[in-house]
């Protein structure tokens, strides 16, 4: 029972596609424990961000079978694209983001106040979004993520944007919060950083998983048994 108890997120997509019938996406099974990072890679088209989008329950057509947290878990996504309110100073987005989640208002202050000065985010905490650079719109959207405490992440690629030193900080904050025992799904076209922090992936090509499992389940696969993730992926997708 234990093992069952450690899954957070339990996908199961038949298919998936953005009109009636429409399918891009099919036969995407995976789940991901506590305290796992599982590495959702792909080639631009393949279907990453629409098996993102599917398990969010967003897609208008979707024979899928999504448990996410398991009974009353909690998610946090992190979109590639940054989402706010243009009426609302970053401050404001944190606070309306620790109400939705029921989060106490002393332990909110404490947490969102460390979190933007690990970021370098204080000097903008009472400035609106829409004047912040792509890498602060980005950093926004993580901190909103770490705010939640949520049993899984789904994190739809964070390196983009970010600065060498931002994304440090960020992958140190997601191993504190892996060793909470959150998990953690992650997009990401950044294979060498993805082969040293996943410890599993899915390599989705075309619509369909192409391998996964652990990187030697990946090399395998691709039998190229010394290979780097990015050459196996280079020879799977
Ligand atoms: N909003 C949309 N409406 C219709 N089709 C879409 C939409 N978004 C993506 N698609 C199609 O779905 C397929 C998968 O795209 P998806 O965005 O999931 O790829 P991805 O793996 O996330 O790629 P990338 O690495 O470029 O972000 C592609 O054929 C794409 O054209």
């Amino acid at each position: 029972m234990r093992d069952m108890e450690d899954i957070v997120l339990d996908v199961a997509i038949q298919e998936a596609g953005y009109e009636e019938g429409d399918v891009r996406i099919s036969g995407i099974s995976f789940t991901v424990r506590r305290g796992q990072l599982l590495g959702l890679i792909g080639p631009n088209g393949a279907g990453k961000s629409t098996t993102i989008k599917t398990l969010l329950g967003l897609l208008k057509y979707a024979k899928a079978s999504v448990s996410i947290g398991g009974e009353g878990g909690t998610y946090a996504y992190v979109p590639e694209q940054p989402i706010f309110y243009e009426d609302l100073t970053l401050w404001e987005h944190l606070d309306l983001s620790a109400a939705a989640h029921g989060l106490e208002y002393g332990a909110f202050k404490e947490q969102a106040e460390r979190l933007l000065h690990l970021f370098g985010m204080e000097h903008v905490r009472d400035d609106l979004p829409a004047g912040f650079s792509k890498g602060m719109k980005q950093k926004m959207m993580l901190l909103l993520g770490f705010l939640a405490k949520p049993d899984v992440y789904i994190v739809d690629e964070p390196f983009i944007g970010l600065d060498p030193r931002a994304t440090k900080d960020f992958l140190r904050l997601l191993d504190a919060e892996r060793r909470r025992g959150a998990g953690v799904l992650m997009s990401t076209h950044v294979l060498d950083t993805a082969e040293k922090i996943c410890d599993s992936f899915v390599l989705v090509s075309a619509g369909r998983v192409a391998a996964s499992g652990t990187l030697g389940d990946i090399r395998a696969a691709s039998g190229m048994p010394a290979a780097s993730l990015f050459d196996c992926f280079d020879a799977l997708a």
